[in-house]
């Protein structure tokens, strides 16, 4: 069994660096000490072990720590009900459990989810058996045959804490503009498409005319001016036209889609209502992940604060319930990952007939072989304007050309191509380092690297791996060492995702080990160096990757270890990627890449185009007359207030 970080953190409530390792040397892990095990990853009786190990799902619902302890709490090799003693149910089922709950539980009596009590639950009324699943009797006079897989998962209970107050909102720890900000302004921008030659950038967020809460929200989270991705897609999004935008990462994609979709809401009227059953909402925003999502939807609240447009949540992982309540409280911004909205739209609590915007961010992965589905589905959802009657919105810091194909068929046929700087290229404000180092050497060499980081104060560095359990194990040898880690990856329930990604944010654990869940999209103050453990397979992942830091102009380190046995295929995508970037390019990185044959290629030959996000494919030539050079040519003329 490896024992994840999570398990010590969470149980001891420990939030300190280096001393989290001292925390984890001592404790008892043994079955039954109430650790989480990398294995035991299931929702509510998932393991189907009551036997003193943590079950995940259980203390979720449990207990407010997460992570390990509650259960095991109860008393070690004690394997049945809390209640009665039994074998077979948990505490909650028990037919002995008094009535009107009480059994110990966080969860709502009625429904078992977090969050409320039974006299506030939205199925109150529609008590249902838990054996049977019919209304009009509980489980205790139940007379159908228990016929329930006891490993079968339970119902997601985690009702995630999510802050969304003024003050957490215009948070001050939030991420601010680093010293390279004003260097944005260099970056050369072009748009192409038909009337793309119209299309006129903005100098100040005041020329779009946002209304004077949307400006003040825009002013107190500190965005003095536009960036360029900002400066040219918020005109293009304004006029109604469909665009896909390429930009480098960390340089504000997100206002880029979100302020004009919160003005039109405000000013056209948001067309859902309040406590509606099936809320009709004008905007969804698709994200691969769901911490993305939980920062867009966060995003979204702050900018449109004290406005009449409201944003809501769809992810797997927390609370069916809450979500729907939640939307149904008013939507006008659904914000998600495919599996969560897809139910929503199946069960009727959204329905897609007034969309307005449909945004896919990293669009790129959107559309790649794994959510393409997905995304046809809502394209082609009941109700779902076609794409001549919505706004379709893609951004990506990548856009390779097979998926700028497939994207095409979502956009209208004159949709515009925004490139900021050259696509598909690295952040320049990442200093990227590659270091050969062979598997075996590896964990040596990132404690090595990670003594150097963490003599500098106030450091954060985000290390990715190839594996889940890869991730967990490197957490746990690192903690046991005394660095201060936790990790990110899919097989971690939600709660303990959450809690992770909060731990690393707050500097409480100053490591954050992740899989590529971890890559895309995600702005965390203060992380100043990425680590590349193990290398990704697609060179646009690693662009990604190291885009966690080097944010809004801030500066920050990758250091990549690269094993020429197991990734050859990416040198000369690394090479390429480097210099574009400016960054030395190791001489033995350059013989490989040179040596390395033209077929197996993970992003050379991938990739068409000029550069390796490939260009606008309606405009490889990059010449003709429906394009827009202002970002090209640095002597073109301010933007006018006319927009189109
Ligand atoms: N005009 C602005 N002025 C100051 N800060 C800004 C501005 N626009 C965006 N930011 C900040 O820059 C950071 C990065 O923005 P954002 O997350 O939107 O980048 P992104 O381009 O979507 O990155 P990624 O490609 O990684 O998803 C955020 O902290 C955001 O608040």
């Amino acid at each position: 069994m490896i024992t994840t970080p999570m398990g010590f953190g969470r149980g001891r409530g420990a939030a300190k660096a280096k001393p989290s390792g001292e925390l984890f040397k001592n404790i008892d892990t043994s079955p039954g000490a109430g650790q989480s095990s990398s294995s035991n990853s299931g929702g509510f009786g998932g393991s189907g072990n009551l036997g003193g190990q943590s079950n995940g799902g259980w203390n979720g619902a449990s207990s407010s720590g997460g992570g390990g302890g509650s259960f095991g709490g109860r008393g070690g090799s004690d394997s049945g009900c809390r209640i009665c003693h039994e074998e077979g149910h948990f505490a909650r089922e028990c037919p002995q459990k008094p009535a009107g709950g009480g059994g110990g539980g966080s969860g709502c009596r009625v429904c078992g989810e977090e969050g409320h009590f039974a006299r506030e639950c939205p199925s109150k009324g529609e008590e249902k058996c838990f054996r049977c699943q019919q209304t009009g009797h509980r489980v205790a006079d139940c007379t159908e045959p228990d016929n329930r897989d006891p490993n079968a998962p339970g119902p997601v209970t985690y009702v995630p804490t999510e802050d969304v107050s003024e003050n957490a909102l215009f948070d001050s720890t939030r991420l601010t503009a680093g010293i390279n900000f004003k260097k944005y302004k260099n970056i050369p921008c072009k748009v192409t498409g038909p009337g793309s030659e119209l299309v006129k950038a903005i100098d100040s967020f005041a020329q779009l005319n946002l209304g004077d809460q949307l400006q003040r929200n825009i002013a107190r989270s500190g965005y003095k001016e536009p960036t360029p991705v900002q400066k040219w897609a918020l005109p293009i999004i304004c006029a109604g036209k469909d665009i896909m935008a390429c930009a480098q990462t960390g340089s504000g994609k997100t206002a880029a889609f979100v302020l004009p979709m919160i003005n039109i809401i405000n000013n056209s009227g948001p067309s859902s209502s309040e406590f509606s059953s099936t809320q009709t909402p004008d905007a969804m925003v698709i994200t691969p992940t769901r911490e993305l999502a939980m920062q867009i939807h966060k995003e979204t609240s702050k900018f449109a604060f004290s406005t009449m447009c409201q944003a809501q949540l769809a992810y797997g992982g927390a609370a069916v319930m809450h979500q729907r309540s939640c939307i149904r409280r008013g939507c006008n911004i659904v914000i998600g990952t495919p599996g969560r909205l897809k139910q929503f739209v199946n069960d009727g609590t959204i329905g897609l007939q007034n969309i307005k915007f449909f945004v896919l961010d990293e669009a790129d992965r959107m559309l790649d072989m794994g959510f393409q589905s997905d995304i046809d589905f809502f394209a082609r959802a009941p109700g779902m304007p076609d794409k001549t009657r919505r706004q379709t919105l893609l951004f990506s810091a990548t856009f390779p050309e097979e998926v700028q194909q497939i994207a095409k068929t979502f956009l209208k046929d004159n949709y515009q191509f925004l490139t900021v700087g050259i696509v598909g290229s690295a952040q320049t404000d990442v200093s990227q380092q590659v270091l050969e180092v062979d598997g075996r050497s590896k964990t040596s060499k990132v404690k090595e690297v990670l003594d150097g980081i963490t003599q500098q104060k106030g450091t954060k560095t985000l290390i990715f791996v190839k594996t889940k359990k890869q991730a967990d194990f490197l957490a746990s040898l690192l903690s046991q060492e005394d660095y201060g880690a936790t990790s990110i990856h899919g097989d971690r329930q939600q709660r303990e995702r959450e809690m992770a990604l909060k731990d690393f944010r707050t500097g409480a654990h100053p490591i954050l080990v992740a899989t590529s869940v971890a890559a895309r999209g995600l702005d965390i103050a203060g992380v100043t160096h990425v680590i590349n453990y193990d290398m990704p397979d697609e060179i646009d992942e690693y662009v990604h990757r190291i885009g966690r830091t080097g944010r809004a102009g801030n500066t920050g380190t990758s250091i990549s270890f690269f094993d020429p046995a197991q990734n050859s295929d990416l040198a000369r995508g690394l090479v390429k990627i480097l210099s574009e970037a400016q960054q030395d390019v190791p001489s033995w990185l350059e013989d490989l890449a040179s040596g390395s044959s033209a077929a197996g290629t993970g992003g050379w030959n991938s990739r068409g185009g000029r550069g390796f996000g490939g260009s606008d494919m309606r405009d490889n030539g990059w010449n003709n007359n429906n394009s827009n050079d202002a970002g090209w040519n640095m002597n073109s003329g301010p933007a006018s207030d006319e927009l189109w």
